[in-house]
């Protein structure tokens, strides 16, 4: 099935390009396209020549990027290299960058295709970092060819096993706005080959990719895979934090991305998001964190499949109480199903946000049951019970601003079993405006999954009536 349905909505290939079109005006393209007895213009989509000369000839209609692609290097495929780049521009707009904006791109390749897209389409200065001397000579030519030189610099990377080494002196002194990359996405040559031929799954047979493969072993492999490679710019953004507004990612495998975020978790790093770049037949996946208290990511639109189904949970009940009654009412029910809170903020008198961890597994599917014990609350044996609960996680709801403090206290000292993985991580917000509470919950990660959200949703409704 092609993806492009699920392409970004500003990606101009979400409109496939007229191979008519580009047969009439480019002789090149013309030399390597077939014209079918119907008269519809077709490719060979396995050969490598047609990829390149396909390529060239769309920067040059659709960017005005005249650009040297050389034998045996990666032909970048256009609709997924804008899918980033345009979430890229999602990301900036969230995060309030618009002025002068400086990116950092993790391996260029010979192509330099982010940075001339970027400096092209967006005119934002890129520092591209590429570890392969012909590559980054092939760089440098394709930046000069586009007078692109006053906003794109090639820097070459010495030591493949690092990542910003070469920019620490700068980005001392001159933080930028976000990094982009593509890593090498397998580890070893028979990963590689595999891919090439296929084993067959589950059904006895799976289709051979419909593109040929293009690009040198040392653009595509790398010690350890994407997930060392990516596990690297983690490693090397905790030391730099803010010094990059946004670290980003690509990963080209569906696998890794759950463990990229227990690798994000693992470092304490919960400011993230991800998002799906489908285009034509691939799916890749795309990773964004940082260290800025005041970006926050998960606000930043994501498209792609499976996206939808990760829209908030929202409910509007009709109360008396105000935000804190209600938040009250919310932390002793989330309490008494061991669900915990963290990052508890009141914004204004109206509205608070939390985080709710689930640790180690579903506490609360027999909702019904644990609601009818709340329910029948008078009862003193379950208020005594509440009140232990209570007790062990120090929380006094009379006064908001010391159970803050104890929270936060509790936090950093409680060696939660499970928080590096938690069972299931959600988003929660409580606002109260003319009698209403609107209750919005939203998945964030975790094997629980949405449909835990949604159970939990489904039990603080009740609780909230
Ligand atoms: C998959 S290619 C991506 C090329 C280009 N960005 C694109 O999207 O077509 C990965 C690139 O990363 C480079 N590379 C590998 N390790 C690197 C490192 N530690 N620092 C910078 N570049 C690296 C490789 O030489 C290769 O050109």
């Amino acid at each position: 099935m092609s993806m492009n349905q699920f392409m970004h909505p500003r990606n101009r290939y979400k409109v496939p390009p007229s191979f008519t079109e580009l047969a009439i005006e480019y002789p090149e393209f013309r030399a390597v396209s077939n014209l079918e007895i119907n008269g519809k213009v077709t490719l060979n989509f396995k050969d490598e020549n047609t990829l390149r000369t396909l390529t060239k000839c769309l920067l040059h209609k659709d960017f005005k990027l005249d650009v040297t692609l050389p034998k045996d290097k990666l032909i970048p495929t256009l609709p997924l290299r804008l899918n980033y780049i345009l979430w890229i521009e999602d990301i900036l707009k969230v995060a309030g960058i618009t002025n002068n904006v400086t990116g950092i791109d993790i391996g260029c390749g010979a192509s330099c295709i982010y940075g001339l897209l970027a400096a092209r389409e967006h005119h934002w200065k890129m520092i591209a970092l590429e570890t392969n001397r012909e590559s980054c000579g092939c760089a440098r030519t394709n930046i000069e060819a586009n007078n692109l030189d006053h906003l794109i610099e090639v820097i070459y990377q010495d030591d493949p096993g690092k990542i910003f080494s070469k920019l620490n002196d700068r980005l001392n002194l001159q933080p930028v706005d976000f990094c982009i990359c593509n890593p090498p996405f397998f580890s070893k040559l028979d990963e590689l080959s595999s891919k090439i031929s296929p084993k067959k799954n589950r059904t006895g047979h799976r289709p051979s990719p419909r593109n040929g493969r293009t690009g040198m072993n040392c653009e595509l492999i790398v010690d350890g895979g994407e997930c060392d490679f990516v596990q690297k710019i983690i490693e090397e953004s905790c030391q730099l934090k803010d010094q990059i507004k946004v670290y980003t990612t690509m990963l080209g495998h569906k696998s890794s991305v759950d463990k990229i975020i227990r690798l994000l978790s693992a470092k304490g790093i919960t400011n993230f998001c991800q998002t799906e770049f489908c285009q034509g037949h691939t799916t890749r996946w795309g990773i964004a964190w940082t260290f800025h208290l005041d970006i926050y990511l998960k606000t930043v639109p994501s498209y792609g499949q499976n996206v939808e189904t990760n829209k908030a949970f929202t409910h509007v009940v009709d109360t008396t109480n105000d935000v804190t009654q209600s938040f009250q009412l919310v932390e002793k029910s989330l309490l008494y199903v061991d669900v915990k809170m963290k990052d508890v903020e009141f914004t204004n008198q109206s509205k608070v946000t939390f985080k709710g961890i689930a640790p180690l597994k579903n506490t609360w599917s027999k909702q019904r049951q644990r609601r009818r014990e709340l329910d029948r609350q008078d009862k003193p044996h379950l208020e005594n019970e509440i009140n232990a609960k209570k007790e062990v996680c120090q929380i006094d709801v009379e006064d908001q601003a010391s159970a803050a403090k104890k929270r936060k206290l509790n936090e950093s000292s409680d060696d939660m079993e499970g928080e590096q993985f938690p069972f299931l991580v959600f988003q929660c917000s409580l606002e109260n405006s003319c009698s209403v509470t609107h209750l919005h919950l939203k998945y964030l990660y975790g094997k629980g999954g949405k449909d835990g959200v949604y159970q939990i949703y489904q039990f603080l409704i009740n609780r909230l009536k």
